[in-house]
């Protein structure tokens, strides 16, 4: 291929100074958000003003959901409608099912595929999922947060060869979900643990997938499309997909005295160890302090604390070797191993962690539409100014 070679001077479209370039759009602000924010050096996490820790012991996913789409807690009346919409959402069409039992028992179709392809479904067989009323989009978001769930235990059956175990609607969300899972109500001590952990992952600002969904929103395209969008982002191993590379981790590791010859083996070869580091948190990430008192106690019951040895020794060979850099475990590092002592597949961590995640999207995406101006950042343009267009036959 000929290039022709630009000049210095016209090398840069948007030169650096006359415009900001932050690689991976650290630092950058792109909308204002009254939902949730991470002070990244305490180490501290609110949704709304109220702390995580203060939620995660005395909040319920159900009003966690609706703090996060109202911007108030529910009084006891709007907490009861929010539950009783919820559990009147929770079934899915059989089209969805059949699609899920069989692209589910496909093992190597990844099961945050299998979630992508069967939400759009659930859009196609929705005759209000293009209807543009915000009353619409209220519904459609309340739809998908209960639907989500209904999706997920659906594909951990499939997986498994087994049929879907359809919604209750006398259970809780994290339990109804456990039930749908499992094909029996859970012990209240595993559906408190469940709903902990979809509590902890339903909202952090300006993360990957939530911006992504801000991004499609702003051109006013669907709350289907948006929820799709956040579900590919999420999948990404540097994002949500990080939960599942930890158990593989632990897996390949195999037994507590291999951990911290491995960790440094890693480091030398300038791996990056799943489950830590965090473009805004510098410190340990409040909600893997949560996620580990928890994991103290599912271990135990559950007979897994090699899995907790093995997790504690790579913490304490990382924060000797990174901590300084600010490199700590993030939400995903103790998650794996709880939801694995609860009998839960690696594969299905990263739908679970979407389980959660759906509430802070579709809060995300209705505060977009409150005031939106589509997203449209630059490029810093690198590339050569002027290039001669050889015809093809010509080219050497
Ligand atoms: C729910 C979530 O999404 S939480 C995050 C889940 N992702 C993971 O756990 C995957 C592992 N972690 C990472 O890849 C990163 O820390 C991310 C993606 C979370 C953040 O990325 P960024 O903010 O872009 O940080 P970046 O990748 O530039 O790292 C900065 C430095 O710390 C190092 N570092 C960051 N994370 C790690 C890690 N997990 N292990 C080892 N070193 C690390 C990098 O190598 C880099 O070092 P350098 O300055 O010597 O080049
Ligand atoms: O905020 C981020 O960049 C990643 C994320 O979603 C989280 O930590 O929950």
């Amino acid at each position: 291929m000929t290039t022709t070679a630009a000049p210095q001077e016209v090398k840069y479209i948007g030169k650096p100074g006359e415009v900001s370039f932050a690689k991976g759009l650290e630092g950058v602000i792109v909308a204002e958000s009254v939902k949730s924010y991470v002070d990244g050096i305490a180490g501290r996490l609110i949704y709304h003003g109220i702390p995580i820790e203060v939620l995660a012991e005395k909040s319920t996913f159900e009003e966690t959901a609706f703090l996060l789409l109202y911007d108030k807690l529910p009084t006891e009346d709007e907490l009861d409608v929010y539950k009783m919409r919820l559990r009147q959402y929770r079934e899915i069409p059989d089209e969805v099912y059949d699609f899920i039992s069989r692209a589910g028992r496909r093992y190597n179709f990844h099961p945050m595929s299998v979630l992508r392809t069967a939400i759009s479904m659930l859009a196609a067989f929705d005759d209000s999922a293009e209807e543009d009323t915000m009353i619409a989009h209220e519904r459609e978001a309340i739809k998908l947060t209960s639907r989500i769930a209904t999706v997920v235990a659906a594909i951990g059956r499939a997986r498994k060869g087994l049929p879907p175990v359809h919604p209750r609607p006398d259970l809780s969300h994290a339990a109804n979900f456990l039930y749908m899972l499992f094909g029996e109500e859970p012990d209240p001590f595993y559906a408190r643990v469940m709903d902990v952990i979809l509590i902890l992952h339903a909202d952090h600002e300006c993360n990957a997938s939530t911006f992504t969904v801000r991004a499609i929103t702003s051109t006013l395209s669907d709350m289907y499309s948006a929820v799709v969008g956040g579900i590919a982002a999420l999948k990404g191993p540097l994002h949500g997909g990080a939960n599942e590379e930890v158990m593989h981790m632990l897996h390949e590791i195999g037994e507590v005295e291999n951990a911290e010859a491995w960790v440094l083996r890693a480091l030398a070869r300038k791996k990056k160890i799943p489950g830590f580091g965090h473009r805004v948190y510098k410190t340990y990430d409040p909600r893997a302090h949560i996620l580990k008192q928890y994991a103290l106690e599912v271990t135990r019951r559950a007979g897994t604390e090699k899995w907790l040895r093995m997790a504690e020794v790579i913490e304490r060979v990382m924060i000797e070797r990174l901590g300084q850099k600010g490199i700590q475990p993030n939400v995903d590092f103790y998650s794996g191993i709880v939801m694995a002592s609860m009998g839960i597949e690696t594969a299905l961590f990263t739908p679970i962690f979407a389980v959660g995640r759906i509430a802070g999207w579709v809060a995300h995406a209705l505060e977009q539409r409150k005031d939106n101006r589509i997203y449209r950042p630059r490029f810093f343009y690198v590339g050569p100014e002027h290039m001669e267009y050889i015809p093809i036959e010509e080219r050497g």
